[in-house]
């Protein structure tokens, strides 16, 4: 079976945060995805048919089962990148499972980086990538139902927000409901873990490398917020040496650059697993938040590093 392969290596995340519940099955979807990318012929097929099959599965938070905005709904948002520098992102799309897809239409077709809201979804139903598409689960309806934020315009929201977007791993408030909803959230069994379980791909045949990223965002975010993930070399990088996808608190990565500083140590010379470590703790000693992020380099050397409580990864695939 490896005979009839092409050259092609292939890893992928499931997002830093808390422990999962079902880390086994998870695990399953994650070794899948990374299985179904190292059967494509090029990095970029590679990469957008793994986060497919992460984005199909409410498991993760990206696609169906993607995190809930201030007015309930899910928007999601992706990012892909070729070494040669070819780029497509589109974010805060309601109804877009297949973020990816989106973000490759725009590499594909645009002359643009990046293309948001209605007309990112007016360009993925023009190029059939399906809209209208429920992203709600089992799992978001009744944590939504749990502490939906209170009603009304930004000004009534944000004081709510304040206390509970993105605060991850500290005491639970009155309520039951941890800020920022993941962490202790899940000790308690009051909430869902996967507030930080964004999907993310970087695959290289030994010449080409590409890198892709997908999220529904986080949890409490004022509607029409957007992360790191479709913001090129934050959630998402590549150049010939290699790519690099991350996962974790997006304004932190945002401002910090994370993918790219990845990046930036392959350009160096530095090997995937070192440049995993390093990015990480650079991130963290900077910005004190939590993060994640898988590397590979051109030469089919793969790293993964994360400073939260956990990150499960797969791979699949060889250059040999
Ligand atoms: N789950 C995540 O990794 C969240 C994503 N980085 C965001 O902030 O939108």
């Amino acid at each position: 079976m490896a005979l009839d392969r092409a050259r092609m290596q292939v890893i992928v995340h499931g997002g830093a945060g808390d422990r999962p519940d079902e880390p086994g099955d998870r695990q399953e979807v994650l070794d899948s995805a990374a299985d179904r990318g190292a059967d494509e012929s090029t990095p970029l097929d590679a990469v957008d048919a793994a986060v497919g099959v992460l984005e199909r599965s409410p498991r993760f938070n990206a696609g169906t089962g993607g995190a809930r905005q201030s007015d309930g709904a899910v928007r999601t948002d992706a990012g892909i990148m070729t070494s040669e520098r070819a780029v497509g992102a589109a974010c805060s799309m309601p109804g877009v499972e297949r973020a990816v897809g989106v973000a490759r239409v725009v590499l594909e077709a645009t002359p643009h980086v990046l293309l948001s809201g209605e007309h990112a979804v007016a360009l993925a139903e023009d190029y059939g990538v399906e809209t209208g598409v429920d992203l709600l689960s089992d799992r978001t309806r009744e944590r939504w139902d749990r502490t939906a934020p209170p009603e009304g315009p930004p000004s009534e929201q944000l004081s709510w927000i304040h206390d509970h977007f993105g605060a991850t791993g500290e005491a639970m408030p009155e309520g039951g409901e941890a800020d920022g909803g993941d962490e202790d959230a899940d000790r308690t069994g009051d909430a869902d873990p996967t507030d930080h379980d964004t999907v993310g791909a970087v695959a290289t045949d030994g010449d080409r490398v590409a890198a892709a990223t997908s999220t529904g965002g986080r949890w409490y975010a004022l509607a029409g917020r957007v992360g790191d993930v479709p913001q090129v070399g934050s959630g998402f990088f590549a150049t010939p040496s290699g790519g690099a996808s991350a996962t974790g608190a997006g304004e932190a990565i945002a401002t910090h650059g994370l993918a790219r500083r990845a990046v930036d140590l392959l350009d160096n010379g530095v090997d995937a697993a070192d440049a995993a470590e390093r990015a990480i703790e650079a991130f963290g000693t900077e910005t004190d938040a939590e993060a994640g992020v898988i590397v590979a380099d051109a030469d089919g050397g793969l790293g993964s590093a994360f400073n939260s409580a956990a990150m499960q990864t797969g791979s699949a695939g060889s250059i040999e």
